[in-house]
């Protein structure tokens, strides 16, 4: 299947990765605009690693700034095979205390200002959301995560919200109803992006608080989120080099499919296609739209 590249997307409080050998800040142009910040890529044991801070270095990009298009584009663009998703969030469950990591194998988008897709008129495809993450990325990220000893939990619903501001106390409850597992706002539409781009996907979540519906925690703070972070960023670095060593060498196909999720799901007829959207597509989709 070809060489393995492992991207990262780093989150709040992730804005590096000093672990990498040789790299460079490398400034990759995209169609789809501005990605948050150049990429640093560099490698591990012999494996191209392409890392990407998604607020941007100095964390400039609020989430419903963050041009994710762009990004996941980007990632395609550096031949990326497998992503990793490191994001902070809050945890709507007892068990997933701050501090711990929960590898997520569901998502809720309840985001609304944010470009979605890269296909729309001129080029429609169809992509199945039904297995957002892929399960031999996620099999490796626990591998790492009990290598370096840390709390993981393997599975749980991120519900992705627009913010920037947190949730009310209603709707934190409300999606402990819907028995959701974390909240963040970024992974969505990222997740979708990157399955469109045929790029595996997976995510970290690192938990930094109880949100606002837990009866002996104060309703989520900033300044609260900001030490747990601190505190954890190491962890996340050594799980994010962990993987590195440890991943195969060699891109193994998806048992759900994220690296051919293109193969069925155009729809717009070749003669009916927008050639200005085809062009921008080159990277994403330019497997099945050169055929
Ligand atoms: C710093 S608290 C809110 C902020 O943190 C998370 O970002 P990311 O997913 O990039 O780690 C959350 O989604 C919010 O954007
Ligand atoms: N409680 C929370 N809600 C949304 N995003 C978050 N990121 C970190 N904690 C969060």
């Amino acid at each position: 299947m070809g060489n393995a590249v492992l991207g990262v997307i780093g989150g709040s409080g992730l804005y590096d990765l000093p672990e990498l050998v040789g790299a460079e800040w490398v400034t990759v142009d995209s169609p789809w605009g501005e990605p948050s910040d150049a990429v640093r890529i560099g490698e591990v044991d012999g494996l191209k690693v392409v890392f990407l801070p998604r607020h941007g270095r100095g964390h400039r990009y609020a989430p419903s700034d963050i041009n994710y298009r762009a990004n996941i584009d980007v990632m395609k663009r550096c031949g990326v095979t497998s992503l990793v998703s490191v994001s902070a969030c809050g945890s709507l469950k007892e068990e997933m205390a701050p501090g711990s990591f929960v590898l997520v194998d569901q998502f809720i988008d309840r985001t609304f200002a944010r470009e979605k897709s890269f296909f729309g008129k001129g080029c429609v495809a169809h992509v199945s959301m039904a297995d957002p993450v892929s399960p031999r990325l996620v099999e490796h990220i626990a591998a790492a995560g009990a290598a370096e000893g840390l709390t993981l939990h393997r599975g749980g619903t991120y519900l992705a919200m627009e913010g920037p501001q947190f949730s009310s106390l209603a709707e934190s409850k409300l999606y402990r109803s819907w028995d959701c597992d974390v909240i963040g706002m970024t992974n969505m539409p990222e997740a979708k992006l990157a399955r469109e781009a045929e790029i595996c996907y997976a995510t970290v979540a690192m938990v930094t608080d109880y949100d606002s519906w837990h009866p002996h925690h104060g309703a989520v703070d900033i300044q609260e989120i900001i030490k747990v972070l601190h505190a954890n960023s190491d962890n996340a670095r050594r799980l994010v080099a962990r993987l590195a060593k440890d991943l195969p060498r060699q891109h193994e196909a998806c048992p759900v499919g994220s690296d051919t999720a293109l193969e069925y799901a155009l729809m717009t007829a070749p003669e009916m296609r927008d050639p200005a959207l085809v062009a921008k597509l080159d990277a994403v989709a330019g497997r099945m739209l050169s055929r």
